[in-house]
């Protein structure tokens, strides 16, 4: 997906919700461990309740991974169900040498390799240009890359200052030069939002994609507020709070409910800080 399809989809929609598939087998409703699949059930109907309040979905590839081959096959009935007309990404924060990233890469965007076709992954910053490049030689496909991250220990590496400016603000600048905001977005945690207006200063036109409000407590009024640009600039990340609003069989209405009430939230914060 082009930058403005993505701008396009959130202006027709109203809405800059990404809801995070993270889909702990521990925690879906009883009634649906009786199905073949639990894990694709669970998502499909999630999928179906929330596809039209939201433009993006964000698989965290741990909730598969740990579940081994199966995992994988609900993840891939998981991308390849949700709807063309939205961004996915495949939340792995990987990067690694550069050969070892190319499949990476393969794995999350190459179907006829792996089965899977995501529009975007997100990338460790860590090892430099070398294990990012990689994933930029797919055509329309992005990376964001992990920039101020919404937990604490954000604060052990991301602030630490070298020459003047914190970490992340090195992996916003350099990164610049890896590729443009038509490819590359970046992580920055909603609990972070007070930085987002001298962050914006460094990237005025790429997209955010922020996790963190919802069960993080991060405000979606001051990332709106802070981190809005002329063509929204946001993916706001929602999974706890929207996959588990309920936890019995009507699971999807509450998911509905939820996401169609950041929806209307959003709607406000686009008409107020869209410019
Ligand atoms: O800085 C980061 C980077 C990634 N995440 C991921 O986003 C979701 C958040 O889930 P919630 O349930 O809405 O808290 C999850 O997959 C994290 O691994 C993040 O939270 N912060």
């Amino acid at each position: 997906m082009t930058y403005e399809a993505l701008f396009e989809s959130i202006c027709r929609k109203k809405s800059y919700l990404c809801v995070g598939l993270d889909t702990d087998i521990r925690k879906i409703p009883a009634h649906l461990l009786k199905e073949k699949d639990p894990v694709f059930e669970f998502n499909r109907q999630i999928i179906d309740a929330t596809a039209d309040f939201c433009v993006s979905y964000k698989p965290n590839t741990a909730f598969y991974e740990a579940l081994g081959p199966k995992g994988w096959e609900s993840l891939q009935k998981t991308v390849e169900y949700i709807p063309k007309t939205h961004f996915t990404i495949a939340d792995a924060k990987r990067g690694d040498i550069g050969n070892t990233s190319g499949l990476y890469a393969r794995t999350f965007f190459d179907p006829a390799s792996s089965g899977m076709d995501f529009d975007a992954v997100t990338v460790a910053p860590y090892m430099g240009s070398d294990s990012v490049k990689p994933f930029l030689e797919f055509e329309n496909k992005w990376v964001i890359l992990l920039a101020l991250t919404s937990n604490s220990g954000s604060n052990d590496f991301q602030r630490l200052d070298s020459e003047g400016a914190s970490l992340y603000e090195h992996v916003l600048r350099t990164s610049q030069t890896w590729a443009g905001p038509d490819r590359m977005m970046y992580v920055l945690g909603a609990t972070q939002a007070s930085e987002f207006q001298k962050i914006r200063t460094v990237i005025p036109e790429h997209f955010m994609l922020v996790p963190g409000v919802g069960a993080q407590g991060g405000s979606l009024e001051e990332v709106s507020k802070y981190g809005m640009n002329a063509h929204c600039g946001l993916l706001v990340n929602a999974s706890r709070s929207i996959i588990y609003a309920g936890n019995d069989k009507d699971f999807a209405l509450k998911a509905k409910e939820e996401a169609s009430g950041m929806q209307q939230e959003m709607e406000i914060y686009l008409d107020r800080y869209c410019k």
